[in-house]
């Protein structure tokens, strides 16, 4: 391990310029916060006017030519805020945010990774103390093409095998909204629907915010130019799309998020980073597929017929496509329910839930970090586990899967025995 691998100083502002010179092994070219830098975090109001208050815990990391100011204020009701210092430019830069913000904590460590900050809080609960702000990101580069601005996104990182989101496909009338209503009427606190936009209008017991967000089309189309959605599609002539706060919201409530979204769609976020199982619905035959179209009652005869006559293609794509991981033909409702329920690992329920709930280990406000490849050694000062004699914790960050927008998954925790506080490459810095 080389010290200089280790990107990061965690600082109190006011006490910036001591703290630096206590970085061991930093290296101007690969981390340490410029002259500049230094000077313009103590001369307030900043650049911009980029305010730090005294005692405001941020951290500095640099990634090739920017330097990321992370922090916020302490009061544990703000968000942790981000800045850019773009050391070639020699200015300030405010990058537009993209994900759900951590909320700010009592202090934390940061860790660059190759394209993405590692982010631990410190003193926060298990699910809530892990976060990437992504900077390098394949998702976050389309995002700075598509938009023309420096862009960052958030995304909470998650350990075990926390499950996936859920994309069911078919054709209309297939029977998906059922299926899904079913899952969630049984499952009230496992799933949350991902509630899509729409530019249709609302059908008579359709509710704006819980079965759509239903929205105009200039609305829409200028939210897309702005990056807001995961994925967007023109399905029966109507605008669709999942925005990326749809995904968020279900995931910050704890739930697995389900999409229903056309195959289009399905395709977008098969290429996004968002890692999902991908169902598609298809009817027994087109007559029942009409029938059930007509005994819904709530399409007009020229929109039914517009349905019926897209619905040929969607099966088609559904079953030659290799989009879908599962196909499941909607013939008997309860069957094809049951068949879905397994498939999700449902059917045997009380054992799925106890087999993956994963080990909680939560990182005391007093840690140092320090880097071996893909190894974070967490290093414990004071905490229940060192009296295990398991001072040091390892976060393993070599099989990270996903990212945002969505959760960043494979983390793998390991509480291991104490060795030499003398590890070389610590950062420690408080
Ligand atoms: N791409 C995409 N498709 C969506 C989204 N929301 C709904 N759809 C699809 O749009 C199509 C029409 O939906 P809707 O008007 O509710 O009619 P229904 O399928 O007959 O219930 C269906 O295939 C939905 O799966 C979305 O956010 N993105
Ligand atoms: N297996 C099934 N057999 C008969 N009718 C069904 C079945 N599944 C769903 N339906 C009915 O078909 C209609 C369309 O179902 P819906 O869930 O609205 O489809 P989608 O969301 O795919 O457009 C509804 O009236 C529903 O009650």
């Amino acid at each position: 391990m080389s010290p200089s691998n280790i990107l990061v100083a965690t600082h109190k502002v006011s006490n910036l310029l001591r703290v630096y010179s206590r970085i061991p092994g930093t290296d101007l070219s690969m981390g340490e916060a410029p002259a500049f830098l230094v000077d313009d975090l103590q001369n307030e109001p900043l650049n911009n006017g980029f305010e730090l208050k005294n005692g405001t815990c941020k951290t500095t990391t640099t990634c090739v030519d920017k330097t990321y100011v992370i922090g916020g204020a302490d009061d544990g009701t703000l968000s942790i805020e981000v800045q850019i210092f773009d050391r070639n430019l020699g200015e300030w830069v405010h990058p537009i945010v993209h994900g759900t913000k951590p909320m700010s904590c009592k202090g934390h460590s940061a860790v660059l990774l190759k394209d993405r900050i590692l982010i631990i809080k410190k003193g926060s609960k298990p699910d809530d103390q892990i976060w990437f702000l992504e900077v390098d990101t394949e998702y976050v580069r389309q995002l700075q093409k598509s938009l023309g601005s420096e862009v960052v996104a958030w995304s909470k990182g998650v350990t075990g095998n926390a499950e996936k989101p859920i994309v069911i496909s078919g054709p209309s009338g297939v029977g998906k909204g059922t299926l899904i209503a079913m899952l969630m009427k049984e499952f009230p606190s496992m799933f949350g629907f991902s509630v899509s936009h729409t530019t249709r209008a609302p059908r008579n017991m359709e509710k704006d915010g819980v079965h759509y967000h239903f929205t105009e089309k200039s609305v829409m189309e200028k939210e897309i130019k702005d990056g807001k959605f995961l994925e967007f599609a023109s399905v029966h002539g109507n605008l669709y799309g999942t925005s990326v706060e749809a995904v968020e919201v279900v995931a910050d409530a704890g739930k697995r998020c389900i999409l229903d979204i056309d195959v289009q769609g399905a395709r977008s976020v098969r290429a996004s980073s968002l890692e999902a199982i991908f169902i598609f619905i298809c009817p027994p035959s087109m007559e029942d597929l009409e029938k059930r179209l007509r005994g819904r009652g709530t399409e007009t005869e020229e929109q039914i017929m517009k349905r019926l006559r897209n619905a040929a293609a969607e099966i088609e794509q559904g079953k030659s496509s290799k989009i879908f991981d599962f196909i499941l033909y909607n013939d008997n409702l309860e069957d094809c329910y049951e068949k879905l329920k397994k498939l999700l690992g449902l059917d045997d329920f009380v054992t799925a839930v106890s087999k993956s709930a994963p080990r909680e280990i939560i990182l005391p406000m007093d840690h140092t970090l320090s880097k071996i490849d893909d190894q974070i050694i967490v290093n414990c000062k004071s905490s229940e586990l060192e009296k295990e004699s398991k001072n040091l914790i390892m976060l393993d960050v070599s099989s990270l899967k996903g990212g945002a927008p969505g959760r960043t998954r494979g983390l793998d925790f390991r509480a291991i025995s104490s060795f030499s506080d003398s590890l070389t490459g610590m950062a420690q810095f408080s």
